[in-house]
């Protein structure tokens, strides 16, 4: 694309791509000085412009000016990268159905499910922690909210590729550092928030601000979908121009769930709606996916598909890989590997296993806290633990150049009663909670989800995942069965 079509008033030079790191220029990109955390962009400008960078768009003065290179000052980087984001892909978000999802929890299971059911009307995108798919394409993710080159960029392939929705997970992050800023969303849904991140935005308000920005930026014929049963539901959507449509279980709400009954395998409930009640059968558990299945339904129809369609579909969601993941080797106790990794979600958890657990059984957990993260709520996990299990195996989860073991005892602070011992080895800890588990009792394995890599002190380490080491261990260990790791 011509620079000229870009700005006003600027050389007609051909733009290759866009950048903002200097150590993935290619020749002919526009480069953005970008100010972050570690580094000021505008200290790799020459290092762009040798290795072929046409154009810098930059806040600070350029020191050294390279003829045949544009050099446009502007205000704020970052916004004008979301605005050139955009328009250099033909602002493909203006050509798909965007549902944009944030909250605490909930994020990757509702923009699952909304992808899984809405495809059924409209060929739907997914843009989040798991992956960035649509199709039959699928890549790995970069972050839960990608950079803004990233999201147009993928947003374009989706276009090109015939897709006609996107469901975007919209982290706290990625609504403060400002990477949505130029997508035109029509649905933005609010799931919950609680405790997480607090080591990034330092106070719950500031957290809460920042998932504010997505209501606030939302179009006035746009549809804010909010769950009414949290205490920050109303003060979220306070300033939104958009249309506002609630769901939740307690509170009235414009789609409500009643008569809830959740299995060990699969659910019922009635969902009531303009004052029509529809009985929804779903393959999910756990009282939490029922609200995310009522914020996915009410984002559906809101735009545009009518509720009994939908219905047929909600009875074989696709799993979403590490939520709620049943593993079933045919061993005669249960056991679940989820990607709780705040209070919320570990509360939400054990409520579940102890409703699925008979009296008289027990509640084995392992799990550990993130190193560099948030380390206020390792205590907090051992007084929840603490609360429903009978054992707790404590062991690694992403230390980064902290010890386990310092974690653990941190975790340990909070646990009273329950017998815990600390295995440093993910594997082992593993190994060691299903070998220890009798009929009908309960294992969680919590904390890693879908995750096969470790975060450790120089960087990402390949680690096998939960699910499949639980799988190696119940046909290997328990049931005596041939089974070589899978690589
Ligand atoms: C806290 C955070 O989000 N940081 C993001 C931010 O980093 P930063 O501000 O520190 O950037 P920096 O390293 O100082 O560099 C500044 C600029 O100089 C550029 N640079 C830097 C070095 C160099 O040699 N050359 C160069 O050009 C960088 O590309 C960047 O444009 O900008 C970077 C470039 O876009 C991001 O990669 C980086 O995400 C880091 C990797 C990250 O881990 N982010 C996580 C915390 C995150 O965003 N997570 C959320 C939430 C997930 C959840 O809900 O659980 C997500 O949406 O994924
Ligand atoms: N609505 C909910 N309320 C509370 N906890 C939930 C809810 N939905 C999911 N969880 C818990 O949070 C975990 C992560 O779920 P999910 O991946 O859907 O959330 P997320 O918002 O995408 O999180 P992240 O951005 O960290 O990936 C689940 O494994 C479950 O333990």
């Amino acid at each position: 694309m011509k620079l000229s079509l870009l700005f006003e008033n600027a050389p007609d030079i051909e733009i290759g791509g866009l950048c903002t790191d200097s150590r993935k220029i290619q020749p002919m990109d526009m480069y953005f000085c970008m100010d972050g955390m570690t580094f000021d962009g505008h200290q790799f400008v020459e290092e762009v412009v040798e290795k072929g960078a046409v154009c810098i768009v930059h806040a600070k003065d350029i020191e050294t000016m390279h003829k045949g290179v544009a050099y446009i000052k502007v205000e704020n980087v970052n916004r004008t990268l979301n605005m050139v984001a955009s328009k250099f892909y033909g602002h493909p978000s203006h050509q798909l159905t965007v549902f944009g999802v944030t909250g605490t929890n909930g994020k990757s299971t509702i923009t699952s499910i909304i992808k899984d059911v809405y495809s059924h009307f409209k060929p739907c995108g997914y843009i989040g922690t798991i992956s960035i798919s649509y199709g039959d394409v699928t890549m790995p993710p970069s972050l839960t909210t990608p950079d803004p080159i990233l999201i147009h960029h993928s947003m374009k392939d989706m276009v090109d590729y015939g897709m006609q929705a996107v469901a975007l997970e919209v982290s706290s992050h990625g609504l403060e550092m400002g990477r949505v800023q130029s997508v035109d969303f029509d649905v933005a849904v609010f799931t919950n928030l609680t405790y997480d991140h607090l080591d990034f935005h330092g106070t719950l308000e500031n957290y809460f601000e920042a998932k504010h920005k997505l209501f606030l930026q939302l179009k006035s014929d746009g549809v804010a979908v909010i769950n009414v049963d949290d205490p920050f539901a109303k003060r979220m959507v306070a300033g939104c121009k958009a249309h506002i449509v609630s769901y939740g279980v307690t509170a009235d709400a414009d789609y409500r769930g009643d008569n809830i009954h959740i299995g060990t395998n699969g659910s019922t409930f009635d969902l009531i709606h303009h004052g029509e009640t529809y009985t929804i059968t779903t393959n999910l558990v756990a009282m939490y996916n029922i609200y995310n299945l009522l914020g996915a339904i009410a984002a559906m129809c809101e735009s545009g598909v009518a509720l009994k369609e939908i219905v047929p579909y909600l009875s074989e969601l696709t799993q979403v890989d590490g939520r709620m993941e049943r593993i079933d080797e045919g061993q005669a106790f249960n056991v679940i590997v989820d990607f709780a990794h705040t209070p919320d979600g570990m509360e939400k958890v054990f409520e579940f296993a102890n409703s699925i657990t008979p009296d008289g059984n027990a509640i084995i957990a392992v799990f550990g806290s993130a190193g560099k993260r948030d380390t206020k709520k390792r205590k907090v996990f051992g007084e929840i633990a603490d609360r429903y299990c009978d054992s707790i195996i404590l062991t690694e989860d992403d230390p980064r150049d902290e010890n386990p073991r310092d974690i653990a005892n941190e975790i340990k602070g909070g646990i009273k009663d329950t017998n815990n011992i600390f295995i440093e080895d993910r594997y082992s800890a593993i190994r060691q909670a299903i070998e220890s588990a009798n009929v009908n009792d309960t294992v969680l394995i919590l904390g890693k989800g879908d995750e096969v890599f470790m975060y450790r002190e120089f960087g990402r380490e390949p680690w096998i995942g939960d699910h499949i080491a639980a799988r190696h261990v119940i046909r290997k260990h328990c049931l005596g069965l041939e089974d070589e790791l899978e690589k």
